[in-house]
């Protein structure tokens, strides 16, 4: 039948003479881009793989594999600290480059951002512009200090720890990668849109699956902006009804807030409340509704997975390593007996092999996974004696970097000691990026994975269940090193069976 079509189809064609050109101009494109590659393009003498100087479509086709973290060690393995990865894509390895490249506005975020828009306002994690860029920072840096995150943290113990704690009293097996998924979500969405959604408590996972399913209609629709308009529309209907529910849910809480304090109420230390409050001294500029909405929306997206999935990975790790955890376990119960609650400050002063396993579990597995893209400036850059040109999008590999070998030694070897009292590997760190666009959220992601990895190493018993038996401290991966669980990596690094690979048993410790 479809031959019976396909066939006269083909017939008409050829008869038009439509192929013999198309051909031609198909192969002359092809001959084009070949030899623009191999003897034009100013990153010819970069290595890299053939087809990623050809087209930008080989990265983003391997990139749908989900395997974008095997790609990037393999890419770093066979081409070292620099390489191509598109006609006009450099991805860099080496920690002095990042440093250079991250450590400035003159290479702004490139237009990859501009998907990360919320209702076609630029926010602080898409902002391109860097006049708006800065106008943000000098508005919102003063609610990312150290005083007012130490009025935050009642709130983010309560969100979190406490939460937690209330989740697994007695000996119980619990699944720790979606309690921390909630209790994440609960925090920072708590704090960024000053509600209350119990997510963890009532194991309530519709705030968090809106959130996730709002920012792939934002993910798609960057991609492929027509679904955007009517008709194709349709296409994401759903997912654009879930993005229009969370913006509801922003704006409510907006002006809820807004009425609350015209009404006397003191104003509460949240996030909210700091975008609302935020003023930028120089132009005296204010955030409007709409650009609340944004960055509401925004930091929760950009604080609630990443935390959860550090704090997952922090867990496995520790699971798998039983000596380590038992010195971590050993360090808390020393310092902290008693129903103490280990705070923000506790954990800081008193806590280095806690802190150090945290540092070191984010460079073994830095869950934001992808790139990060920046744009060099006219006068290009020279790094590791090639020079590359004004416009190139420069990718700093979070994977080539946290692995390098040039700074780390046994760079598979999950082993906090090396961030014990050394201050090259802290300037080496890059888990939460590094210089003008470096995470807003840090201090606040620290004292989440800090209070709650402490206190729960203190007041429970850990143990993996009876039948978890594919996975353990003597199934070795094949550096020779405990094999962790499968993951997935797109824009995060997601482990791919949480019900399978997250369940520990949990028993209380008498204080
Ligand atoms: C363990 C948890 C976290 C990790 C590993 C993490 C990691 C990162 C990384 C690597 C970037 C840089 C992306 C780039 O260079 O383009 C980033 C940016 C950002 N993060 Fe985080 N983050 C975490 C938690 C948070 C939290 C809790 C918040 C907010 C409450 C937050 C808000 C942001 C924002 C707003 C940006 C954009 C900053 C800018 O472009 O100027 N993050 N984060």
């Amino acid at each position: 039948m479809l031959s019976s079509i396909i066939v006269p189809l083909i017939g008409v064609i050829v008869d038009v003479g439509w192929i013999t050109p198309f051909l031609s101009f198909l192969f002359l494109f092809i001959v084009y881009r070949v030899v623009y590659a191999l003897y034009i393009s100013p990153l010819r003498h970069l290595p890299g793989p053939f087809l990623a100087r050809l087209t930008g479509a080989y990265s983003i086709i391997l990139g749908l594999t989900g395997r974008l973290v095997e790609i990037a060690l393999s890419d770093y393995d066979k081409y070292g600290d620099i390489y191509v990865r598109g006609p006009n894509n450099v991805v860099i390895s080496n920690p002095s480059d990042a440093r250079r490249i991250l450590g400035t506005h003159s290479f702004p975020k490139s237009d990859h951002f501009k998907a990360m828009d919320v209702l076609n306002e630029q926010n602080s994690l898409s902002g391109r512009d860097i006049g708006f860029v800065k106008m943000r920072k000098r508005q919102t840096g003063q609610y990312f200090n150290s005083a007012y995150l130490a009025r935050m943290e009642e709130a983010i113990l309560t969100y979190g720890i406490r939460a937690i704690k209330e989740n697994g009293n007695g000996t119980v097996e619990i699944n720790y990668g979606n309690d921390f998924l909630l209790a994440t979500f609960d925090t920072i969405s708590g704090l960024a849109f000053g509600r209350k959604f119990n997510s963890l408590k009532n194991d309530d996972y519709s705030f968090c699956y809106q959130a996730r399913d709002a920012n792939l209609f934002l993910g798609i629709c960057g991609v492929l902006p027509l679904l955007k308009y009517y008709p194709f529309s349709f296409g994401v209907q759903r997912l654009r009804t879930q993005f229009g529910r969370v913006m509801e849910i922003a704006d409510g809480s907006i002006k809820h807030r807004r009425s609350s304090v015209a009404n006397g109420e003191a104003k509460p230390a949240d996030l909210l409340q700091a975008f609302i409050d935020a003023e930028d001294p120089k132009s005296k500029i204010r955030m409007s509704n709409v650009q609340i909405q944004g960055e509401s929306f925004m930091f929760t997206l950009a604080g609630a997975a990443p935390s959860a999935l550090t704090l997952t990975w922090i867990m496995q790790l520790l699971m798998l390593h039983p000596e380590i955890r038992a010195r971590a376990v050993d360090e808390v119960r020393t310092q902290f007996t008693g129903d103490h609650l280990v705070s923000f400050a506790d954990a800081r002063k008193s806590l280095p092999y806690i802190e150090a396993c945290v540092l070191e579990a984010q460079r073994l597995i830095p869950v934001v996974a992808t790139r990060n893209p920046r744009v060099t400036p006219p006068s290009g850059i020279t790094l590791q004696n090639h020079f590359i040109p004004g416009g190139t999008v420069i990718s700093v590999c979070p994977h080539g970097l946290s692995k390098n070998k040039g700074v780390w030694k046994d760079p598979f070897k999950f082993d906090p000691e090396r961030f014990l009292d050394n201050e090259d590997a802290r300037r080496n760190f890059f888990g939460f990026s590094y210089g003008v666009r470096t995470c807003t959220g840090k201090q606040l992601a620290m004292m989440e994975l800090l209070t709650i990895t402490s206190n729960i190493l203190k007041d429970y018993d850990l143990s993996l269940p009876s039948d978890y038996t594919h996975l353990g401290p003597d199934i070795k991966d094949k550096n020779g090193y405990p094999k962790v669980m499968d993951y997935i990596a797109y824009m995060v690094i997601s482990p791919t069976n949480v019900d399978r690979d997250c369940r520990i048993n949990v028993s209380k410790r008498s204080p």
